[in-house]
């Protein structure tokens, strides 16, 4: 088996604000999301989401059910989202490929049988991160480009917060049970994300942060707007936001986000915002 995955569970946020750096970091941070030749997954028990990546190298990863799904095959009764953060690659879906290159999306269907992944050049692989939730209902598997993606531009220079944000695989693009993702870049000399910050008790969410150089960090905020705590990110590692979290981070440069929620509704723009002054 080329997979690997761990689990994670919710978290009561009364708990939350007794934990210690180490302990933050173990429930929320997922520290490892691309590896060669494997598909890394964390199976989370807030909304169900699995959150992972698919890194294939020198061969081709078939999507493998995991123990905790008890499923004959993974998509059985779940959705999937790909974005490509790597060279260009291919996803087969029931023997259907589909060319997905760098920053483009995926949509997986319920139902789907076989999804293998696999990059056109070992030299630059493909990095499939991957978001799934669970799923009522079968929709269409469908490629999302960059061109195909909503795009809303966001904040400015002065406040250190301008950046490009495309909706990919979310409601107003294509259909979906659940599932929500996009892309947000931040712009060169910009370094905050999602400032002003916001809640969403209706859905999580989860961040992909890459893009960073190396000796580069993004220092990702959590927890309910009046008791904040921070969690220190480096490239391509992800944060799991329960629903009663925000989620926003400030880089010591800039750096691009892909961003993955579940829950109760679909909609975008249903968000609870705090302005800065608001923190604690
Ligand atoms: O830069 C931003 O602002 C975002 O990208 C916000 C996320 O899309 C989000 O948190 C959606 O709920
Ligand atoms: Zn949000």
């Amino acid at each position: 088996m080329t997979t690997v995955y761990e689990e994670r569970y919710a978290v009561h946020p009364r708990d939350y604000v007794h934990y210690d750096t180490d302990r933050l970091r173990e429930e929320f941070l997922v520290p490892k999301v691309f590896e060669q030749d494997r598909i890394c997954l964390t199976y989370t028990h807030i909304d169900r989401i699995i959150i992972g990546g698919a890194m294939p190298v020198e061969k081709a990863l078939p999507l493998e059910a995991i123990a905790p799904l008890k499923a004959e095959y993974f998509l059985r009764r779940r959705e999937l989202g790909a974005i490509n953060i790597g060279g260009p690659g291919c996803i087969e879906v029931d023997g259907e490929v589909f060319e997905v290159g760098t920053k483009e999306a995926l949509y997986v269907t319920r139902g789907a049988r076989e999804v293998k992944f696999s990059s056109n050049s070992s030299a630059a692989p493909a990095k499939f991160y991957l978001n799934s939730t669970t799923a009522h209902r079968e929709y269409t598997t469908k490629k999302v480009g960059q061109g195909d993606a909503q795009v809303i531009e966001l904040g400015s220079g002065e406040t250190c917060n301008q950046r490009t944000l495309r909706k990919l695989l979310v409601s107003d693009v294509l259909e979906t049970c659940q599932l929500q993702m996009g892309m947000t870049e931040i712009a060169p000399g910009s370094v905050w994300n999602t400032m002003p910050a916001h809640t969403h008790s209706r859905r999580m969410e989860a961040y992909l942060y890459f893009n960073l150089p190396e000796d580069q960090a993004v220092c990702h905020f959590m927890g309910p707007p009046q008791q904040t705590r921070n969690i220190w990110m480096a490239n391509e590692q992800a944060v799991i936001s329960p629903t009663w979290s925000l989620h926003s981070g400030v880089g010591t440069c800039n750096y691009t986000f892909i961003w993955g929620m579940a829950g109760e509704n679909q909609d975008y723009s249903d968000m609870d915002f705090v302005q800065p002054y608001e923190l604690r």
